[in-house]
């Protein structure tokens, strides 16, 4: 049986169940449930705290792992990113009080950096040849420096409504620009059971990244129109009642769809309908 990681608590945990019962796993009802069997696709999921999942799966305890990369990069744990899932976005930051001008990173020499992400930071200001204190904070590290603990901090930074909150502005390049992802051991058997796995997930990631058009197109203007959606491999086509019209069906992607539509009924086509897509295989 496939043994998979799954975060129990926190920002992916919602996303990260959503996904895989969307591509057709069993999940917990339960929330305070630790583990659940899914007999019928021989997987059994493990609901662990996202920092500890990459080191069970890099100790080849579980084969795959659904966690953060940036909660991966962090853990040192000799696993490999097979699939970036789409959702949980956000970037590690170097961060300092806004009233105290425009940091640099070269500026937190012999500073105190506070930071849940203690191996991420220590890496980056290696690659600087900065020498700074790492302070290791579990967790609300905004509050660190008002506190008198810390200088500067590194940390999540997703809408950067916490930092604004707290007086602080980040600085520097980012250190890790990170979303949830599925992560394996380098080395690790079970290939097959993890690849089926992994092309269940794909097919939810591309499903979510995509829409299906269906619109109806006057026979000379079908040239203008297909172009416009190209689909994957090309266009269905299909005749209407009515000779002069075809109805035409193609993937396109979410986030360009409706400026398709409107491009769509600028030329002539009608009943431009967009609905999504539950899961593929392309
Ligand atoms: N706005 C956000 N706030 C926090 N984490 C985010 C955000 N957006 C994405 N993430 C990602 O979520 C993961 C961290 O999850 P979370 O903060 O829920 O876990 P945790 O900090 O280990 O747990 P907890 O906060 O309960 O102690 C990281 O991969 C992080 O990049
Ligand atoms: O940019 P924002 O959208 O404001 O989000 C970033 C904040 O969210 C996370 O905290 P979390 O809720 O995980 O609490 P924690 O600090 O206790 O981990 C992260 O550590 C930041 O504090
Ligand atoms: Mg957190």
């Amino acid at each position: 049986m496939l043994r998979v990681a799954v975060p129990n608590k926190g920002t992916l945990a919602g996303p990260a169940s959503e996904m895989l019962a969307e591509a057709g796993y069993r999940q917990r009802h339960e929330q305070r449930d630790l583990t659940v069997i899914d007999n019928a696709n021989e997987v059994e999921f493990f609901f662990l705290r996202p920092k500890d999942i990459a080191i069970y799966v890099g100790s080849g305890e579980l084969d795959l792992g659904l966690t953060g990369r940036d909660l991966s990069l962090d853990s040192g744990a000799p696993v490999d990113e097979r699939l970036a899932l789409g959702f949980g976005g956000s970037t590690f930051r170097y961060a300092a009080p806004a009233d105290a001008g425009e940091w640099t990173v070269a500026e937190l020499q012999g500073k105190r950096i506070a930071t849940s992400y203690p191996r991420l930071v220590s890496d980056d200001l290696a690659r600087y040849g900065v020498t700074a204190e790492v302070i290791r904070l579990d967790g609300a590290v905004e509050i660190s420096i008002q506190l008198g603990v810390a200088d500067a901090i590194a940390d999540v930074v997703g809408s950067g409504r916490t930092l604004r909150q707290h007086g602080l502005v980040a600085f520097g390049d980012p250190i890790c620009k990170s979303e949830a992802v599925v992560i394996e051991r380098r080395d690790s058997d079970q290939v097959q059971a993890k690849n089926q796995l992994i092309a269940r997930l794909q097919g939810v990631v591309f499903a979510q990244q995509y829409v299906m058009l269906d619109y109806n197109c006057p026979k000379d203007l079908l040239d203008d129109a297909t172009k416009m959606t190209p689909g994957l491999e090309s266009p269905t086509m299909a005749p209407l009642a009515d000779e002069r019209w075809v109805a035409v069906r193609a993937m396109v992607s979410r986030k360009d769809a409706p400026a398709i539509m409107d491009r769509l009924a600028a030329v002539g086509a009608k009943a431009i309908l967009s609905s999504d897509i539950r899961a593929c295989r392309l």
